[in-house]
Formats: structure tokens, C-alpha cells, sequence
């Protein structure tokens, strides 16, 4: 039996299973079951070469975006209208074939854009008549790009089922991915011998002692430290000793909208970190663009040699999930024999107390700051730089640095 008929046998012996307190370890056992199969499933195949020829594509840019969505919600007439790059738009389902990249030019940044082939509901059941192997292929591949993206736009049909968005978040979960939410708070840690010492600093109202050793004996785990800090469910616990699960931000972003109701519109548009819009009207991709800024977190830097203008076109970008913001994040950056030549760092910006203020490598810099690098042989002119540093501030101050508290 392969592993996908098994999974199927678990799923309808959970479905025939009545839920309660008697069935309740029995169930979670099951859960653990399923978790373990669908893990085995993303092995890649044993004798491959584990990819090739996938999706992957080079990476570009100072990040990354994936476009996930069912098949002619238009994704690929999104791609085409949001970087130039052409991507071949049609009604018919699977256009898109492969993975196709496109650059937003956005904020002096450049940000790569994915376009990809749509998951169809049960792709992660094997389901899809006769092309079976190329959609489970087909998902793993697109999987395997989301989880290298720094944020997931899940393109949505606003004309179609709002039931849409629990299904494909449901599929993405079934291949370990995680949207828009943080690990669970457990503390886990497999031990040599021991056993297993089994702590929580809260009361546990969905799993209890009992069920978690079941888990873990499911696991032929017999030696392991475990800490619950919420109120955690049996998943929960499933995905922290799987370990292999990617916690990842999403915006949900509806198309179509020119298709219906203005009422429609507006209550897709409330929900949480939701973007309607239109590829045919072009509607509403500066509200797109700037909720996709948003989440993914960047921070631009702009470097000041003494005496001169920051280039204000071209900033050092860092990232908070990605390397870190700090002072030394920014000068390995640079170049990576910098930091021990660093005596310290002027910094302008929202993450400046006063201008210019005088930081250390642990300092945490924030979007648009400005730095000036002051080096340990040349510390007098720098530190002479300093104090002539009015006519030496940055010229152009951002709105969101105006606004920033100029606590002394
Ligand atoms: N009414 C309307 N139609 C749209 C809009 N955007 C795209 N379409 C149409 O939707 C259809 C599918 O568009 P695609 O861009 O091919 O969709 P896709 O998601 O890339 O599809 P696959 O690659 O097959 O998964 C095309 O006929 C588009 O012209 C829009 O804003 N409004
Ligand atoms: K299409
Ligand atoms: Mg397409």
C-alpha cells in the first residue's frame, strides 16, 4: 500500500472514531500517524538527486515573494502587471507550468516575485484523475519555493467560495507550512536516557501527561525534556517533535473584485490581512504593494561617508527574520572584515535617540536610518566629523524619521 492510500485509511478511521474522552488517545495516536506519513512524503524520492529540475529559480533582489493560489485566480496577470515581466495569462486552469520570476521595483528596493503553477484541492492527497503524480509533484515544488520566500501572497478569486481560503490553507498545512502564525510555545528537547520529564507552567485543557507519552511513544521517543508554556493543542505538540514545519506570513489578496458587489468587496476587504484588488481595473496596488512592504520586514540603510550625502538609491537592505538588524549585521554587510575595524557608528533615523547618536555594534537600526562608520585608525576625524555634523546631517529626512521622538 503506498503512503497516500495509508494516510486515506487513517483519515477515514479518524472520520468513523466518535470524539471523546475515551477515544481521545487513540485519536491523537492517529494524528501523530498521519504527521509521520505526510512527513515521508516530502522526503524526496530515495536515488534522486533531491530536485534539479524543479522550480527553484536564482535567487535576486533584497527579497523574496511567492504568489500561491488555485488554479485562474491570476497570478500570472498579476506578475505580468506588477514587475513587466511577461507571464503567460489564459482562462483555462494550469497555464503556468513552471516558476517565473519578476522584480517590483519598490521603496529603492528590488524584490523578487514569483509566479507559480496553482495547487488544486486534494494535490496533497494525490487526488486530480490520471495526472496524479505531476500535481503532488507539482505542490512539493511549489511548496519548496514558498518556504524559500520571505512572505506567501495567497491570490484569491474574490467571485468565488470565501470557503476557498480555509481549503488551500488547509492543503498548504497537509506539506508542513504554517500561515501567520508563531511556533507553539514548547520547549522540547530529546534527551539520550532519562526519560521523559513532562513539565507545563499553565493548566493544559486539550492534551494531558498520558496523551503526549502516547505521542511520543508513537515517535519511539522514550527519553525527552517537555515543556508547555500555552495552552497548547495535541497539533501543536505533533508539529514541535516533527520540527520540520515553516512558520510564514501571508497576505490574502482578492482579485476579480471588478466581477461583484461593492458589499462584497467591503467585507473581504475587513478581513485580517486581506487586499482586495483588480487586475482589470488595476485597482489598488498601492494598498497591495504597501501591506506586501510591510510584512516582509526590511529595513533599508543608508550608508554616509564622512563628509558626504548618503546615496539615498541605494541602501544596505537588512531584514529582522532574516540576519538581523544590528549595527554588525550592517557592517558584515558591507564587508566582512569591517566589524573588528569599527571603533563606532553615527546613526540618523527613527532608531536615534538625538542626531547623529553614537551607537555600538548591538545597536538595532531601523528603516531609513542613516550611518556613518567611524573606523578605529581614522576615530579623531570621525569623532571632528561628528561635531560639524550640522551642515553634515543628511539632507533628506523621511516623513517617518520627522516623526520620530527626539527623546535627549
Ligand atoms: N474579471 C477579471 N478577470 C481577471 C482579473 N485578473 C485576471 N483575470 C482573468 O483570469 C483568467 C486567469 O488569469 P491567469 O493570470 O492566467 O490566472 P493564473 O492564476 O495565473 O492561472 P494558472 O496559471 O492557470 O494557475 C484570465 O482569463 C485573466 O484574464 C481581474 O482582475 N478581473
Ligand atoms: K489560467
Ligand atoms: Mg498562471
Amino acid at each position: 500500500m503506498g503512503i497516500i492510500e495509508r494516510i486515506k485509511e487513517i483519515e477515514a478511521e479518524m472520520a468513523r472514531t466518535q470524539k471523546n474522552k475515551a477515544t481521545e488517545y487513540h485519536l491523537g495516536q492517529l494524528k501523530a500517524k498521519i504527521a509521520k506519513l505526510r512527513t515521508q512524503l516530502l522526503e524526496p524520492p530515495k536515488g534522486s538527486s533531491g530536485g534539479g529540475d524543479g522550480f527553484e529559480v536564482t535567487k535576486f533582489g533584497h527579497g523574496r515573494v511567492a504568489l500561491i493560489g488555485f488554479p485562474s485566480v491570476g497570478k500570472s496577470t498579476l506578475l505580468t502587471m506588477l514587475t513587466g515581466t511577461h507571464s503567460e495569462a489564459a482562462s483555462y486552469e494550469f497555464t503556468t507550468l513552471t516558476c517565473i520570476p519578476g522584480i517590483i521595483h519598490y521603496n529603492d528596493t528590488k524584490i523578487q516575485l514569483l509566479d507559480l503553477p496553482g495547487i488544486i484541492e486534494g494535490a496533497s492527497e494525490g487526488k486530480g484523475r490520471g495526472r496524479q503524480e505531476w500535481l503532488i509533484l507539482c505542490l512539493f515544488q511549489v511548496i519548496a519555493v514558498a518556504k524559500s520566500s520571505d512572505i506567501v501572497l495567497m491570490v484569491l478569486d474574490a467571485s468565488k467560495s470565501e470557503g476557498h481560503r480555509q481549503i488551500l490553507t488547509k492543503e498548504l498545512e497537509a506539506v508542513g507550512l504554517r500561515l501567520n502564525k508563531r511556533p507553539p510555545q514548547i520547549y522540547f528537547k530529546k534527551k539520550k536516557t532519562g526519560g521523559i520529564s513532562f513539565n507545563s507552567t499553565m493548566p493544559l485543557t486539550h492534551v494531558d501527561e498520558k496523551l503526549c507519552y502516547q505521542i511520543l511513544h508513537e515517535y519511539k521517543i522514550h527519553n525527552a525534556e517537555i515543556l508547555f508554556r500555552e495552552d497548547a493543542t495535541v497539533d501543536d505538540f505533533i508539529d514541535v517533535i516533527e520540527g520540520n514545519r515553516k512558520y510564514m506570513k501571508c497576505v490574502y489578496v482578492y482579485n476579480k473584485i471588478d466581477v461583484i458587489g461593492i458589499d462584497d468587496v467591503d467585507n473581504l476587504a475587513r478581513q485580517p490581512n486581506s487586499v482586495v484588488i483588480s487586475c482589470n481595473l488595476r485597482l489598488n496596488f498601492d494598498r497591495l504593494l504597501a501591506k506586501m512592504w510591510e510584512e516582509m520586514g526590511l529595513v533599508r540603510v543608508y550608508t554616509k561617508p564622512q563628509g558626504q550625502q548618503p546615496d539615498f538609491g541605494d541602501p544596505v537592505v537588512l531584514s529582522v527574520d532574516r540576519g538581523g538588524c544590528s549595527v554588525e549585521d550592517f557592517c558584515n554587510h558591507i564587508h566582512r572584515s569591517l566589524v573588528k575595524d569599527v571603533k563606532y557608528v553615527l546613526v540618523w533615523g527613527i532608531s536615534a535617540r538625538h542626531y547623529p547618536q553614537h551607537c555600538g555594534l548591538a545597536h538595532a537600526l531601523q528603516d531609513e536610518d542613516v550611518v556613518q562608520v567611524v573606523k578605529k585608525k581614522e576615530g579623531n576625524e570621525g569623532a571632528r566629523g561628528r561635531f560639524k555634523s550640522h551642515s553634515d546631517a543628511p539632507a533628506r529626512i523621511s516623513d517617518r524619521q520627522k516623526k520620530a521622538p527626539l527623546k535627549q
